[in-house]
């Protein structure tokens, strides 16, 4: 099953489901005690608990009371706590008793050398950001990384909108988040803003959560596993066209880097065969000689999936080329110079019943929606899906993939080195060979975006790297994802 993200009504559902465990207060001991965990397992890595510093920062509601409650359990191990409180008169009642009654105290402001602290400002209840109370505490700190202390975040860094992933100015910046029962969009959209996400569990499960009054975009994720179990593996009757065969009409003989990385990402992201249609045929075959090339459609041989788009122009013929493509019944994915075109001519696809990609980054987004992504991706995605009933890859550090329904599967590169010329062209060609092989538009949009992010991490390892390092590196991020079933 994918990893499901809820918004933060669909939380409080989950929650209202668990019916006394919510109202007894056990799923606040219970989320209380994995955030004391989490922390005394870092501190216990990092010298030991007895003595050692931790601040606290305790807004007006729940996420609050989580805090005091996780420090109350932390003062019992002999660990110093100082909590702030920023609205005295809020804070939690029940939380501030066992907090006091563990011998924690409590002080106008954080004391120097602290080794942590805890954010417990807001959860899902923040909107906007951090006020000023809570703003001047953080902004006191010295980063974690130039040697201050580590910020534990309760369920949320705070200024960080649960839903919309919005990082908001100023907002927290986690080394840890823990959360509860099911991850929060937050948790995938602003990864960057939560450092590592530890999910402990409390009893509430995604499940209990039916309904979608809200329309509000689902957000999940794919595993590894599941990334793994889709990408085609040929069976012992399988030949060169049972596969799939792709086909990529890309570049030009003035411009052949598009071709060159499109075709070749297509060659190998599955066995199959490719083919390319275009004026830079010359140039692909002496890279790729497997590719079978011709300059023009009437030339080419039957395939299963077209990628169109990357380096070829934006003229009456690309157009015509477009149009050619997407009156067939075919999966197309359309990218880079196609999307201008489509952009100026959205009758080519809009309700297109034959699978339909679009792999847009911001700019290209804009064009075809009419508007900016704006802030809340998620919903911007979701909404030029769900208008045009195609499915939509935008791309990011954040990668998401919405299908007509609204659904939506997101990708964290986990980093940003594939942020280079002509990745695109690499994504392009990993997802057209796996729709070829007959996967559906959001698994192969999804499956080669985390391809596409571990190639980047395993060429670049810390340094820059160009497309071409990307696509060599593509084949063992499979490899790697493959070994994860054996693993498992
Ligand atoms: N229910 C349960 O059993 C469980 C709940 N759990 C925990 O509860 C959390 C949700 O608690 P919650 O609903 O009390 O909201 P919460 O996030 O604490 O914030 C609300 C307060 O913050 C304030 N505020 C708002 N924006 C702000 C800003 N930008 N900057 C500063 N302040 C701001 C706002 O104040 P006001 O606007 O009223 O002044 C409001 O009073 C959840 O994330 C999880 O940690 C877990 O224990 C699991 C079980
Ligand atoms: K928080």
């Amino acid at each position: 099953m994918p990893i499901r993200y809820l918004d933060a009504e669909a939380v409080r559902q989950a929650e209202a489901a668990t019916g006394d465990l919510l109202t007894g207060g056990t799923l606040m001991r219970r989320a209380s005690a994995g955030v004391a965990a989490v922390i005394l397992r870092e501190l216990r890595r990092t010298g030991g608990c007895y003595g050692r510093r931790v601040g606290i920062v305790v807004g007006a509601g729940d996420n609050g009371g989580d805090a005091l409650h996780a420090g109350a359990v932390l003062a019992r191990r002999g660990v110093a706590c100082t909590a702030v409180l920023l609205a005295p008169e809020k804070a939690h009642q029940g939380g501030l008793a066992a907090y006091r009654n563990a011998g924690g105290r409590i002080d106008d402001a954080l004391p120097e050398g602290l080794d942590l602290v805890i954010d417990g400002v807001v959860g899902i209840g923040g909107r906007g950001p951090l006020r000023q109370g809570a703003a001047a505490v953080f902004a006191r700190l010295t980063p974690a990384e130039s040697g201050g202390p580590l910020i534990v975040s309760v369920d949320l860094p705070s200024g960080v909108d649960a839903d919309t992933g919005v990082v908001h100015d100023p907002a927290v910046r986690a080394s840890i988040t823990v959360t509860f029962g099911v991850p929060r969009n937050a948790h995938l959209l602003a990864a960057p803003a939560c450092g590592r996400v530890e999910v402990v569990d409390i009893g509430i499960s995604a499940d209990a959560v039916t309904s979608n009054a809200d329309a509000a975009p689902r957000l999940s994720s794919l595993t590894d596993a599941e990334v793994a179990r889709c990408w085609p593996v040929p069976s012992p009757s399988d030949d060169k066209y049972s596969q799939g065969v792709v086909g990529v009409i890309a570049g030009s003989a003035r411009y052949p880097g598009a071709a060159i990385l499109a075709t070749g990402a297509a060659v190998t992201a599955t066995s199959g065969m490719t083919r390319y249609v275009g004026t830079a045929a010359d140039e692909v075959v002496s890279h790729y000689p497997e590719v079978v090339a011709a300059r023009t459609l009437d030339d080419v041989g039957r395939v299963q999936a077209w990628v169109v788009g990357p380096g070829a122009g934006t003229d009456d013929d690309a157009l015509t080329v477009l149009r050619a493509l997407l009156g067939t019944d075919l999966p197309v994915l359309v990218d880079a110079d196609g999307l201008t075109v489509v952009a100026e001519h959205p009758e080519l696809v809009v309700g297109r019943t034959a699978p339909t990609l679009l792999t847009p980054h911001a700019g290209e987004f804009a064009r075809l929606a009419g508007a900016e992504v704006g802030a809340d991706r998620l919903q911007a995605v979701a909404d030029l899906a769900t208008r045009w009933r195609v499915t939509v890859l935008l791309k990011g550090r954040i990668t998401l993939v919405a299908d007509p329904t609204g659904a939506v599967l997101g990708n964290d590169a986990g980093g940003s080195w594939a942020a280079t010329a002509g990745a695109g062209d690499v994504l392009s060609g990993i997802a057209g060979a796996l729709l070829a092989a007959g996967l559906p538009p959001q698994l192969a949009g999804a499956a080669a975006a985390r391809v596409h992010a571990h190639a980047a991490d395993l060429a670049s390892r810390g340094a820059p790297i160009g497309a071409s390092n990307l696509l060599g590196a593509v084949r063992p991020a499979i490899r790697d994802l493959r070994d994860t079933l054996s693993a498992g």
